[in-house]
């Protein structure tokens, strides 16, 4: 079975240190997967974890929630970590509601907040791949 994830990281500006955090606690394990973010928050993550298979596209508010959900719609994504601010207005919030509907529609694991997001990382759904790498798997990305 492929156990090659592909994930989406999201986070509003008041949750992007938290994401940031969890994202440096679980490197290892976000390394063997395929990662998306939306700009800003793509470009502080790789700025901490420069290893990772992460392709930003443009920030949220300029289309970039968007884009993720056109890669969910597309089957393109098996997992969403998004961040969210609920204290903040959002200036593109039909973009957010429309990411978040489109998860449920498709049926991608989304994680709202850090505890659920911890769920998931840890759930043998996530782990398989990395606890029983076949023969010469060296956990790169890509394999
Ligand atoms: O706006 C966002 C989520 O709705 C995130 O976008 P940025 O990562 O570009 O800040």
């Amino acid at each position: 079975m492929d156990t090659l994830k592909r994930i989406a990281l999201v986070a509003h500006d008041r949750r992007k240190d938290d994401l940031i955090d969890w994202v440096r606690a679980n490197a290892r394990a976000l390394a063997a997967h395929r990662l998306w973010s939306t700009g800003t928050t793509g470009r502080r993550i790789l700025e901490q974890c420069p290893g990772l298979a992460l392709t930003p596209v443009k920030s949220g508010p300029l289309g970039g929630d968007q884009q993720i959900g056109a890669k969910i719609a597309e089957g393109e994504i098996d997992m969403l970590i998004f961040f969210v601010d609920p204290l903040s207005p959002h200036p593109h919030e039909a973009d957010v509601q429309a990411l978040t509907r489109l998860s449920a529609l498709y049926n991608v694991a989304l994680a709202l907040n850090r505890t659920t997001a911890d769920f998931l990382v840890s759930s043998p759904f996530f782990a398989a791949r990395y606890a029983a790498p076949t023969g010469g798997g060296d956990g790169e990305p890509g394999e």
